[in-house]
């Protein structure tokens, strides 16, 4: 068996033009159903459904064998373990630093003054400050992160950003670009050893689709 790991959501259905590349379609719409382990066309290949975060701890445990997961979630959980053969391009976005419109942030990072910044990366936010040569204290938040700035709970956040549509909403602005953000494949190195004979033709019926404009944003 083949296990592939997904989260639900956009990282499902942009991979679904992939899966249809490489032979395999899903018996089941995990937004339809609550089922967490899905079965295909394929005999030998069946899909888990888990969290954005957790797919590559899936993945590097050998509980699932291939998985996709975005460059975000991959460089917060560090990738050890996991070989990441293939940039996907799909669920592309942006991780960006953003504050209140209004607030004066290139001022204050030229006073020096230590910036309170909410985030789900704080890995990323740490590195891109440290980088910069910013005092900062790092809150750690699960998700709305475009809430903190507005209430007090934040000088800026770092977040991902994709149309800005969720910023403009929220009368904030994007100040920084830290990294540009696509999702990858990832593969238990173990797994490809001992299935390289029906994994390596998967990853080249994916590698294809990539290229064949089969796969949009
Ligand atoms: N607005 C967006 N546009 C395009 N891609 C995005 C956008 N937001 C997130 N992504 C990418 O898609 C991936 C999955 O996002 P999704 O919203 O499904 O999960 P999540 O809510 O971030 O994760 P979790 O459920 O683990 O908290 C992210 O890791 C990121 O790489
Ligand atoms: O620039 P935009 O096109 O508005 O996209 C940006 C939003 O997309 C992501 O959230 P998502 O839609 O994934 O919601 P979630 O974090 O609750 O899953 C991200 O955390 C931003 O809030």
């Amino acid at each position: 068996m083949i296990t592939i790991a997904l989260s639900k959501g956009r990282i499902f259905e942009e991979t679904l033009p992939l899966l249809a590349a490489a032979g395999i379609t899903p018996a089941e719409d995990p937004e339809a159903s609550r089922k967490l382990i899905i079965g295909t066309n394929r005999d030998d290949v069946r899909l888990i459904i888990v969290r954005a975060s957790d797919v590559p701890t899936y993945v590097e445990y050998g509980a699932a064998d291939l998985g996709v997961a975005g460059r975000d979630v991959l460089i917060e959980h560090g990738g050890a373990g996991l070989y990441q053969p293939l940039d996907l391009e799909i669920a592309k976005c942006r991780l960006m630093v953003a504050t209140r419109n209004g607030f004066d942030y290139d001022g204050a990072v030229r006073q020096g003054a230590r910036l309170k910044i909410a985030t789900k990366y704080v890995q990323q936010a740490r590195e891109h400050f440290a980088a910069k040569g910013v005092h900062v204290d790092v809150i750690k938040l699960y998700g709305s992160m475009e809430l903190a700035p507005l209430v007090g709970l934040a000088d800026a956040i770092v977040d991902l950003v994709s149309t800005g549509g969720t910023l403009k909403a929220n009368d904030l602005v994007a100040v920084e670009h830290i990294r540009d953000i696509s999702s990858r494949l990832v593969v238990n190195q173990a797994a490809l050893k001992l299935k390289e004979e029906r994994i390596q033709p998967m990853l080249d019926a994916f590698a294809g689709a990539i290229g064949s404009g089969a796969i949009g944003q």
